[in-house]
């Protein structure tokens, strides 16, 4: 057996002390802690989550709006040139008032910031809200839901059947309480936990802490009581999940991404900065120029873009019943590519029928109704659609008391709860002076393990070949989509279940229960199908009763799988199978994730959709894990998705919002990474060749503001409908391609733009070429020249933005949202302007005759012509754009 993993000191201390000595140690009352106890342990014994986290408050965010590179840059900058403003000019620094421009720069990109940050700080905590879990506390003497967030080490809570333990416990009660290990140890066979102290040995394993509950374990039966030892990172849940993050595709993409611009970065500003420095023998403006085109280049709008994608994403698919857990999710959500999904209450409606209740023979039997009836009542598991079914007899007309009477009549002693391993329920009632011990499972299972049968109150051996018969007798209803359990009785003198009670059982007969098939099932399938995500089932449940069902939904399931079929298969043939096979039936929990896995690794992104506790393993191994409202709280937790609703209709819209979110990412990143990739050539080269800045830093700064309001508007952009029509991969592997294919063909323009306006443009303006100027008029050169590229910079940044998003005609075939068509007008109108304002002159920069504009029109159309017939040569090639 494995050895414990690091735990905390508390555990094994207290797993070793009655827990009344606990109450003592941690000096609890029967009454729980009051409100301020709890805060106060929190401060000294430590605590999950920050209920404030400080990072998420105001200040915080008003802090980091203001200071970041962008603005420190800006402030060094308004300083420095207030400072030069004091001494004698030179040739090269245009130190007029430019300073009070900066501040107001700075104070104009802060409050957007701002505005962001407070809007996705909204969005944030409405999805925290939504996703809060709560816990059964003892507080102030009251049991009360609060979330577990708030928990306080020495809290006394309690479990029910469904829940995922929030901390590690000391139980001090458990009735017949089952926990579900899997999510620490793998092993899925539920343990059973007791409240008594265990004196333990020098190094335990795991399973030895018979009386601690671990936090991330799921309560697959009964209910206990425990005092919390250990929250958070302090427990070992908690800090194996610190260690794997799931879903890291994601981050990975956007890392690449960044460090593909840095490298970009890391060789071409070193050789800017020593060009500068060399050619114009100022090294301070060199430098400061250097850390303007750092700045002005690194994409560092793309926290704050994917933060307003997700702010806008997770309110649309709000308002469309889905609830996108994170980023990574909803990115993963918009790839995904195959669906897997659960049966019941997917197919089928989520209310299960009992249609019939019979004895072996198949005549109506009130006694096999009343053992299940008991056995569904008495069962403490996870209450599923089956003891539901069985449960609603009690809605029957004038058998009210019959059902009293039979529960005042027996009591409950002992219980194993259900679980898909056994796939059967067991509970032991006092019937009398005996005990009567109730078996409800699975036909096969509950049969291999009877040794007699029970007829009109006679009991008779097995037929020889009992299987064989038992096949005869069930196949023809369970093709007709019927699901059946089996039930089976024992009378026993113990007043507990041992593990060799549940053999040499007396069979009483079966219960058929109607799953009916969800009529817009069938429609939701052809519109995932329309989508590119084929659908794949992965039931539990009988084969035969999967394929009735399939058959009512017009789905083609005759290449199906079982269960007893996949372990047979080589890890090979699995592959192919699960590529090729869309029905598998009779599976374990384990089986479901395992085919996950497999279509995983066969390069998919998969979703899986389920309800029960056996789906968990298949939600966790899916790359998103989707759960219905309604599901078990433990799913709820693991899923990255939850559908408010439990219907693949609603999965369908949640998948369209996802994909559009995505795809206006991935056109911030693209084009991004391409624009700034010409842009850092283009600057490298005019560093290089010219005796002066192209740009001065200020003007930098202004175009990359400029630049960071257009893309703060990309979230809310329309997206085609052919990029949204498939799944697609994250973008990274083929960013290094995108940008080696456009990033040029805006440096050439820059190149032109610069032999127009170093040869012709600015000696003709000024009377020659700029060696032949005197320091005056090579001032005016400089501005001229700098206004001139500016503008063609801004032109063709917001153009490019227009030509990229879409793979049609910009404008006429693929019309942007409105706010990107305003805000990308006013900026081209203002920033225009602006050469021609006293602001402009601030700035460094004159104003420019209308032969230039002639020329801007010209090289702006040239552009646009020679990226269209680009976009055009990339899509034919490479099928794709963004
Ligand atoms: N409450 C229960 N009591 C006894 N047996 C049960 C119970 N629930 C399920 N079973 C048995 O376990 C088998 C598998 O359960 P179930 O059909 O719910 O699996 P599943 O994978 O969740 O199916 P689905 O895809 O329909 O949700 C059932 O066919 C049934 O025999
Ligand atoms: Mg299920």
């Amino acid at each position: 057996m494995a050895k414990t993993p690091s735990l905390h000191p508390r555990l094994a201390n207290c797993a070793g002390r009655s827990w009344k000595e606990l109450y003592t140690d941690f000096s609890l009352s029967p009454q729980g802690y009051t409100m301020e106890e709890a805060a106060r342990k929190r401060e000294t014994l430590g605590h999950g989550k920050e209920e404030r986290r400080p990072w998420d408050s105001i200040p915080a965010r008003l802090f980091r709006s203001f200071c970041n590179p962008f603005s420190l840059v800006l402030l060094v900058l308004a300083v420095v040139s207030f400072l030069t403003d004091l001494m004698p000019k030179t040739a090269y620094t245009h130190s007029r008032t430019t300073g009070g421009v900066m501040l107001a720069m700075l104070l104009l990109s802060g409050l957007i910031r701002f505005w962001q940050e407070l809007r996705a700080k909204k969005a944030a905590d409405r999805l925290l809200r939504l996703l809060e879990t709560t816990v059964l506390v003892l507080r102030e003497g009251q049991w009360r839901e609060i979330s577990s967030a708030r928990l306080a080490v020495g809290d006394q809570i309690r479990l029910r059947a469904g829940d995922r333990v929030p901390a590690d416990l000391r139980l001090t009660q458990a009735r017949d309480l089952f926990l579900s290990q899997s999510m620490l140890t793998g092993e899925s066979q539920p343990v059973e936990k007791t409240a008594d102290a265990i004196p333990l040995p020098k190094t335990p394993s795991l399973a030895q802490y018979q009386n601690i509950a671990f936090a991330g374990s799921a309560v697959m039966g009964g209910s206990g009581e425990g005092i919390v030892l250990a929250l958070g990172t302090d427990t070992l849940y908690g800090a194996q999940r610190e260690s794997v993050k799931k879903n890291a595709s994601f981050d990975r993409g956007a890392n690449a991404i960044a460090g593909v611009l840095l490298r970009f970065m890391a060789v071409l500003l070193p050789l800017v900065f020593f060009a500068c420095g060399l050619t114009k023998g100022n090294w301070g403006a060199a430098f400061f120029f250097a850390l303007s085109v750092a700045v002005g280049l690194t994409p560092e709008m793309l926290p704050m873009v994917i933060s307003a994608c997700l702010a806008k994403g997770s309110a649309v698919m709000g308002r469309k019943n889905t609830i996108v857990k994170s980023i990574s999710a909803m990115q993963a959500f918009g790839s995904m590519d195959v669906l897997c999904v659960d049966k019941t209450g997917t197919l089928t409606q989520d209310r299960l029928q009992l249609e019939y209740y019979m004895d072996v023979l198949g005549n109506d039997s009130p006694l096999v109704l009343d053992c299940a009836y008991l056995n569904s009542l008495y069962h403490t598991g996870v209450q599923n659609h089956l003891d539901q079914a069985v449960l609603r007899v009690r809605e029957l007309p004038n058998q009210r008391s019959h059902w009293a009477e039979l529960e005042r009549q027996h009591e409950k002693l002992d219980e194993i709860p259900f679980d898909y391993e056994r796939k059967m329920a067991s509970v032991l009632v006092k019937d009398g002076q005996q005990s009567l011990l109730l078996v409800k499972g699975d036909a096969e299972a509950v049969f291999r393990r009877c040794k007699d049968l029970c007829y009109e109150g006679n009991t008779y051996p097995l037929p020889p070949d009992p299987m064989a018969q038992l096949d005869a007798a069930t196949d023809g209803l369970m093709a007709d989509g019927v699901k059946l359990l089996a039930v089976a009785q024992k009378r026993q003198t113990e007043p507990q279940i041992t593990a060799d009670s549940e053999k040499d059982l007396t069979l009483l007969g079966f219960l058929a229960f109607f799953d009916l098939p969800k009529t817009s099932a069938a429609d939701a399938l052809a519109a995932l199908d329309r989508l590119h995500i084929p659908v794949k089932i992965l039931t539990g449940d009988h084969l035969s009763v999967t394929q009735s069902v399939c058959r009512r939904l017009s789905i083609p399931a005759e290449k199906a799988l079982t269960g007893e079929q996949l372990a047979s298969l080589s890890e090979d043939e699995l592959m192919l199978a699960a590529e090729n096979t869309s029905v598998f039936a009779e599976l374990t929990p384990k089986q479901k994730a395992k085919i996950l896995t497999v279509l995983r690794e066969n390069g998919h992104c998969v979703g899986f959709l389920g309800d029960g506790m056996n789906d968990l393993p298949a939600v966790l191994a899916a790359d998103v894990g989707i759960a219905a409202e309604g599901a078990a709280k433990t799913l709820q937790e693991a899923a990255d998705v939850i559908l408010l609703r439990k219907d693949l209709g609603v999965l369908e819209e949640g998948v369209l919002e996802g994909r559009k979110v995505f795809v206006n990412m991935s056109k911030y990143i693209r084009i991004t990474a391409s624009s700034n990739f010409g842009n850092i050539l283009a600057v490298a080269a005019a560093a290089v060749l010219l005796p002066f800045y192209p740009m001065a830093s200020v003007q930098l700064l202004l175009l990359n503001l400029l630049y960071d309001i257009l893309c703060l508007i990309l979230p809310w952009d329309s997206v085609d409908e052919e990029l949204y029509a498939r799944p697609r991969p994250w973008p990274d592997r083929k960013l290094g391609r995108f940008m080696g294919f456009f990033g040029p063909i805006s440096f050439l323009f820059d190149l032109l733009t610069f032999g127009f306006l170093y040869f012709f443009l600015c000696p003709a303006l000024c009377g020659g070429g700029f060696f032949q100027l005197t320091a005056q008029q090579q001032s005016l050169f400089v501005s001229l020249f700098q206004a001139g590229w500016f503008l063609e910079s801004m032109w063709t940044q917001v153009l490019i933005l227009h030509l990229l998003r879409t793979k049609r005609l910009p404008f006429v075939g693929s019309r942007p949202a409105l706010p990107v068509l305003l805000v990308t007008a006013a900026g081209i109108l203002v920033f225009t302007t602006l050469t021609f304002t006293p602001l402009g002159t601030l700035l460094g920069m004159t104003a420019l005759p209308p032969a230039y504009f002639l020329f801007l029109l010209c090289i702006v159309s040239l552009y646009l012509a020679v990226v269209t017939a680009a976009k055009s040569l990339y899509v034919k090639k490479y099928g794709e754009l963004i």
